[in-house]
């Protein structure tokens, strides 16, 4: 069975006592290994949850438990070691002058060994396909290739979760899918946690498991499947369906007797295949 990684208990935040609720009586859970998608309209607190989950910000009401530990001074340090995360701009991520540089200096100050560094360095760059850049200055990169290594130097200090925030928002189409797929086979193979936020549906639909926020508050914890079904009410809380959801709910109306709920073109052209071959 798979473990409890993070733990939100009826977590509630604002960013001043004058300030309004961000976050209202949030709870949830997190387990190993898995990928969940957190969605939600603009201001809804997914990046409040992001930095709440490794300690940029700390909760006024419930508590926050990281593989057991709760989110506070004592533990914070280790918590940052267990939590990775990249944000939408890569470029304020850089702080050193080469790839390799940067990759080495969240490693650096979590005093891992030089000899472990090197080896690190080369099994990161590889696994974002960016070993042929070691040298490069990071600002000649392109905006993929820099969402790469800062994937590479959070990756580096071998978190157990890896916290996407908007981390794709900024590259094109193709960028975006070439990174997800890295970023999911590095979450497959070394059996990490990967949270993304993001409003990139084709992104969504591949997690497991979606947390759809509304105004501070969980509004649906499910399935992809699960929560794209209810389109309508996503329309009403501000959110979009993926357009080939859309596409099959038009073929309906229009006759075709389409059954499941086909989230991509694979699952909508088998389920037209299996219509034809009734036919
Ligand atoms: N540093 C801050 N000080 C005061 N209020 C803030 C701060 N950061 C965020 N907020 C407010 O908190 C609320 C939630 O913001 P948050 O960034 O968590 O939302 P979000 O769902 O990530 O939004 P988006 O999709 O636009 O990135 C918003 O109303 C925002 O204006």
């Amino acid at each position: 069975m798979r473990e409890k990684f993070i733990e939100f208990r009826n977590v509630s935040f604002r960013y001043g006592e004058e300030q309004p609720w961000v976050l209202e009586n949030v709870s949830f859970e997190i387990y190993q290994d898995e990928w969940v998608a957190i969605i939600g309209h603009n201001g809804s607190g997914k990046s409040t949850i992001a930095k709440l989950m490794n300690g940029l910000l700390y909760p006024q009401e419930g508590e926050i438990l990281i593989n057991g530990m709760p989110v506070n001074d004592e533990h914070v340090w280790e918590i940052r070691k267990q939590v990775g995360m990249v944000f939408q701009n890569p470029d304020n991520q850089f702080v050193g002058t080469t790839v390799q540089d940067d990759v080495a200096f969240g490693m650096e100050n979590r005093g891992v060994p030089r000899e472990e560094m090197v080896t690190r360095i080369d099994e990161v760059l590889k696994a974002v396909r960016m070993e042929d850049y070691r040298l490069t200055e990071p600002h000649r990169l392109s905006g993929g290739q820099k969402q790469r290594v800062a994937i590479a130097s959070v990756l580096a200090i071998q978190p157990a979760v890896l916290i996407l925030d908007e981390a794709t928002a900024m590259l094109d189409p193709k960028g975006r899918k070439e990174i997800m797929r890295t970023v999911s086979e590095i979450q497959a193979k070394n059996e990490i946690s990967l949270i993304t936020i993001t409003h990139d549906l084709q992104e969504v639909v591949q997690a497991e498991r979606v947390i759809v926020m509304n105004s501070g508050k969980v509004w649906e914890e499910a399935t992809p499947r699960e929560v794209f079904a209810k389109k309508d009410e996503l329309r009403k809380i501000g959110l979009d369906v993926p357009y080939i959801a859309l596409l099959a709910d038009e073929l309906k109306r229009n006759g075709l007797e389409i059954s499941t709920e086909p989230l991509n073109h694979e699952e909508l052209l088998e389920e037209l295949w299996t219509l034809h071959s009734k036919m």
